[in-house]
């Protein structure tokens, strides 16, 4: 057979086969641009699939329950804490946040892929519990200036909010070394193209394709 001819087995599409699905979290400072690098990847990767927090936050304009967030009171918060319904929660800016934990057990089952904007408590207690299916992402704004001039151009929170997540920024940052990517959103596409490379390769992970295996057991098998 010449390096021409076609394999006599057939090439699985990896895309095809049956692999669980991977968690894939971005974290940042507030107003570093997870929000916003989250979008593009949900608008061009149909295979993802955004994890939808529940907070006790109020919305902001424009933010849709069920989309955005799950918009909750303290007690009806408490109520799925204490039921065991999230994967993992945590206090923000004087907010509850936490991860619903029934959607995302079983779409990772079905070998859907799972995008997470959440905060470094929240990924700590996710890679504690689920370990191998997480995927950890930092970014990090160009400058402290920069963070705040973002903040205050998004013009959804009020001067004390943004002070207040301004004040938090250092100590948020100071946890980028429990990520496995860390990535300067300077240009916002730059900055998109470098996270999708990241989940395109975590998808091709060796130890994530089983569906492999009866692929590769085939090809070294010992001829007849
Ligand atoms: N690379 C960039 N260059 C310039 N502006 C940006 C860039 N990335 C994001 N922004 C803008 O910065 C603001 C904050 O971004 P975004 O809301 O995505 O941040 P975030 O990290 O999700 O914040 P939070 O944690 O508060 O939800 C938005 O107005 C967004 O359009
Ligand atoms: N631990 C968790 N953190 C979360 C979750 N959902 C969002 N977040 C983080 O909270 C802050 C503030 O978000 P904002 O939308 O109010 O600006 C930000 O760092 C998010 O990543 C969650 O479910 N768990």
């Amino acid at each position: 057979m010449t390096d021409l001819e076609p394999s006599a087995l057939s090439i699985p599409d990896s895309d095809a086969l049956h692999r669980r699905g991977l968690m894939f979290i971005l974290s940042s400072p507030s107003g570093a641009g997870k929000t916003t690098v989250a979008r593009m990847l949900l608008a061009q990767d149909s295979r993802l699939h955004m994890s939808v927090s529940a907070t006790t936050r109020a919305p902001r304009a424009g933010e849709v329950n069920g989309r955005d967030y799950i918009f909750v009171d303290q007690s009806e918060f408490d109520r799925m804490a204490e039921d065991g319904q999230f994967l993992e929660w945590a206090h923000v800016f004087g907010h509850s946040y936490g991860t619903p934990k029934a959607e995302v057990k079983a779409g990772l089952k079905e070998g859907k892929d799972y995008l997470f904007d959440i905060d470094w408590q929240g990924t700590q207690q996710l890679h504690q519990k689920m370990q191998a299916d997480v995927v950890r992402v930092f970014l990090l704004p160009p400058s402290i200036d920069e963070l705040r001039r973002r903040l205050t151009a998004r013009n959804t929170d009020s001067p004390d909010v943004i002070a207040a997540r301004m004040d938090r920024a250092k100590a948020e940052i100071s946890h980028w070394d429990a990520y496995d990517y860390v990535i300067v959103n300077d240009d916002i596409e730059i900055c998109y193209a470098k996270v999708a490379q990241i989940l395109a390769a975590e998808r091709m992970r060796r130890t994530r394709q089983t569906g492999l295996i009866g692929f590769v057991r085939e090809m070294t098998a010992p001829e007849a």
